[in-house]
């Protein structure tokens, strides 16, 4: 007997070739599809759009995103709580709010998808620019894991890639014998200062991108040794990929070397390090000596 299909057996339809049918059941690959639908979203706008108006580009990319990303969670995991940039920034420190703001639904919630739509939005505003990226982080109270990230993608839909904790990627090779530069990615448009001090002072060089998804990403292939970054951030723009650089074994903290925590009452999350774990003794000690005054 033969189990080969033959021309007239039912063709079994897991989703849809318009990508509108059912997504993966399992929330690591639930993470990659939202991710790169809402990448391919982003994509169209850009072709749609063209260049000509930065601003009014940034703002129909950062929407469309949203809002897709808004409605296939609602969709497909009703019962989660979602904290997204675009939501956010309008009640940020609800603690510091109006004594009537409400206690944010997602801290009683044991689910929270923590998604940032688009982040590089300057770079997605620039013509040939690929450093941007879609971040899907799920947190999780359940996670036995000290940042409780169960699950995050990262779609860099102009590089054709996604990074995710479905399949994580391969530990970053080592570096050759001989000795070279620690190469360190820092933001393109605003490195903190005290990244440059670091950088010269352990003799290493800063490697300029878009996005904090995309620098982590580079950490995670071996482009970059470190991403250093301090000064400001809110969980959205570390949650995803943090949970990719976890999943692969790297290392990612503060930068005193605490843990990274989400999901918290203040979405701010202003530092972070991520590095491989041979290198991270080394850059938290110089890290030390560099911290930036608050
Ligand atoms: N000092 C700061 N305060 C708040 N957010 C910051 C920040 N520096 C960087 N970020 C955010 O971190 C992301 C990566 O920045 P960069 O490309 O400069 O490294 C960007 O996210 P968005 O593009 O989602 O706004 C940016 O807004
Ligand atoms: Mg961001």
């Amino acid at each position: 007997m033969t189990s080969e299909r033959t021309e007239t057996s039912p063709r079994i339809v897991t989703q849809r070739e318009d990508g509108a049918g059912a997504p993966p059941v399992i929330d690591a690959a639930f993470a990659r599809w939202l991710a790169e639908r809402a990448g391919q979203v982003l994509l169209q706008v850009r072709e749609e759009m063209g260049y000509a108006d930065g601003k009014a580009l940034k703002t129909a990319g950062d929407r469309a995103a949203h809002d897709l990303l808004r409605a296939e969670l609602a969709r497909w995991r009703p019962a989660d709580a979602v904290l997204s940039e675009e939501d956010d920034h309008s009640r940020l420190a609800w603690q510091d709010a109006e004594p009537a703001t409400p206690r944010p639904e997602r801290l009683e919630s044991t689910r929270v998808w923590i998604v940032d739509p688009l982040d590089g939005t300057r770079e997605f505003s620039e013509e040939g620019r690929t450093d941007w990226a879609v971040h899907v982080a799920l947190w999780s109270a359940d996670s036995a894991s000290p940042s409780h990230l169960a699950a995050g993608a990262v779609a860099m839909p102009a590089q054709h890639r996604t990074v995710a904790t479905d399949h994580p990627p391969a530990y970053p090779p080592l570096p050759p014998g001989d000795p070279r530069p620690i190469r360190i990615a820092a933001s393109r448009t605003r490195p903190p200062a005290f990244v440059t001090e670091l950088a010269e002072e352990i003799g290493a060089e800063l490697v300029p991108m878009g996005s904090a998804g995309v620098k982590i990403a580079a950490v995670i292939s071996g482009e970059a040794d470190a991403y250093v970054h301090a000064g400001g951030q809110y969980e959205w723009d570390s949650a995803a990929p943090v949970a990719v650089a976890l999943a692969t074994g790297l290392h990612a903290s503060r930068i005193d070397g605490s843990a990274l925590k989400y999901n918290e009452g203040d979405p701010k999350l202003p530092d972070l390090v991520v590095c491989r774990k041979d290198l991270a003794p080394r850059l938290l000690a110089a890290l030390q000596r560099h911290l930036p005054s608050e």
